[in-house]
C-alpha cells in the first residue's frame, strides 16, 4: 500500500498509480486534520473525490504520527494532547474524535487511535500502552457509526510476548473486521520483529486481514508473508525513489553515483515498468544530478512497480504451493 500521507503519493497522478496496479492508498488523519482540515475534504465529498482516486483508501489514525512528529505532547487515558508540527497550535485527540474525523474523511479502511511507544521502552511503559490501546479500541468500536468505513484494531505490546498476547486477545474479543500489528518497524532488531509476528499472528482470526504497519523492504515483505501477513504499507519505495535509490533484484542502487553516468542499460534488466522500458541509467543519473523533477517521479514508478511485482509473484507462488521456494531463492540471491 503506497503511502500518500497528505492525500497524494508524492509526484504521481492517480492514473499512474492505477496503471501500476495500486490496490490501496494510505492517507493520514493527523496530517489532513491539520492541513487542509477535515471540513474541506468533507465539503469536497470525501477523500476519494478530493484526490480523484476511486480505488480503496486506508487512513492511519494519527496516534503514531502524533508520537513521532510532535515533541510537545501528553498521553492520558482520555486521549492525546499535542501541538501541531506546522504552527504549534494545541490539539486534543480522543478515540471518539478520531473515529469521527475518519468517518468524515471517508476512507474504506480506518485505523483506531492507538498508543505506539518508542523502541526501546520499559515493560511498564509497554504495559500502560497496551492497557490504553485496548481501552481506546473499545471506545472506538462503540463510537463507530458509519459502516461504509471499516475500522481495524491495532495490536501493541512492544517486544514482550505476554503483553503482545494480552493485546491480541483483548483486540480479538472486540471483533474488528481486520487487525493491524503496530509497534513494530520502530527501530527494533529484525529478529524481534519476526518473533513478534510468530507470537501474534496465530492469535488473530484466520479469516480476517492482517496488516503489518510500517513494513517494509522486499525481504521484510517475504518474511511477513511467510508469517501470515496480508497487507503492508511503507514509505520506502516512494521516499527512496525521491532520493535517487532504486530497488533491484541484487539490492539497492543509488543512481547518482558516477558509475552510472555512461551506463546505457535499464535500471533493472527485464523490469517491465515504464521507467525501465523507456530510459537508461545514464539518463536517470543525469536527471538527479540536474535536480530535474522527472528523476524522482521515474524512480518512484520503478520502485512501486518492483514491490507490486514482488507481491504478484508471491500471490502466484502461494496459489501454486511454491511460496517457500520463492522465499528461499529470493533471500539467497540477496544474501538475506
Ligand atoms: C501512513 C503511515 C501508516 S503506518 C504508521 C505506523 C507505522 C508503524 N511502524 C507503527 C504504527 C503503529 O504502531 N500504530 C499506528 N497507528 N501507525 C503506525
Ligand atoms: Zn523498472
Amino acid at each position: 500500500m503506497p503511502v500518500g500521507t497528505q492525500a497524494t503519493v508524492k509526484g504521481l497522478t492517480p492514473d499512474e498509480l492505477g496503471a501500476l496496479g495500486t490496490q490501496i492508498l494510505l492517507c493520514n488523519t493527523y496530517h489532513l486534520y491539520l492541513r487542509p482540515g477535515v471540513s474541506i475534504v468533507e465539503e469536497a465529498g470525501g477523500l476519494h473525490r478530493f484526490m480523484r482516486w476511486s480505488g480503496p483508501i486506508l487512513t492511519d489514525s494519527g496516534g503514531f504520527q502524533v508520537l513521532s512528529l510532535t515533541p510537545l505532547r501528553k498521553v492520558t487515558d482520555e486521549g492525546v494532547i499535542f501541538r501541531s508540527h506546522l504552527d504549534g497550535s494545541e490539539h486534543f485527540f480522543t478515540p471518539e474524535k478520531v473515529v469521527d474525523l475518519q468517518e468524515r474523511l471517508g476512507p474504506d479502511i480506518a485505523m483506531v487511535l492507538d498508543e505506539c511507544p518508542p523502541y526501546p521502552a520499559s515493560r511498564e511503559e509497554i504495559e500502560k500502552a497496551v492497557k490504553r490501546t485496548s481501552a481506546w479500541a473499545e471506545r472506538s468500536r462503540k463510537a463507530w457509526r458509519r459502516k461504509e468505513v471499516t475500522f481495524f484494531g491495532i495490536v501493541q505490546g512492544g517486544v514482550y510476548r505476554d503483553l503482545r498476547e494480552k493485546s491480541a486477545e483483548e483486540l480479538v474479543a472486540l471483533d474488528f473486521p481486520g487487525y493491524a500489528i503496530g509497534g513494530l518497524s520502530v527501530g527494533e532488531p529484525k529478529e524481534l520483529t519476526y518473533a513478534v509476528l510468530d507470537w501474534v499472528v496465530p492469535l488473530l482470526p484466520p479469516d480476517k486481514p492482517r496488516y503489518l504497519m510500517g513494513v517494509g523492504t522486499p525481504e521484510d515483505i517475504l518474511e511477513g508473508v511467510a508469517r501470515g501477513i496480508d497487507m503492508f504499507d511503507c514509505v520506502l519505495p516512494t521516499r527512496l525513489g525521491r532520493h535517487a535509490t532504486a530497488f533491484t533484484r541484487r539490492g539497492r542502487i543509488n543512481i547518482r553515483r558516477a558509475a552510472y553516468a555512461r551506463d546505457f542499460g535499464p535500471l533493472e534488466e527485464g523490469c517491465q515498468c515504464y521507467t525501465c522500458r523507456h530510459y537508461t541509467r545514464a539518463y536517470l543519473h543525469h536527471l538527479f544530478r540536474a535536480e530535474e523533477m522527472l528523476g524522482p517521479r521515474l524512480l518512484t514508478l520503478h520502485n512501486l512497480h518492483f514491490l507490486f511485482r514482488l507481491m504478484e509473484r508471491i500471490r502466484e507462488a502461494i496459489a501454486s504451493g511454491t511460496f517457500h521456494h520463492l522465499y528461499e531463492t529470493w533471500l539467497q540471491e540477496r544474501g538475506g
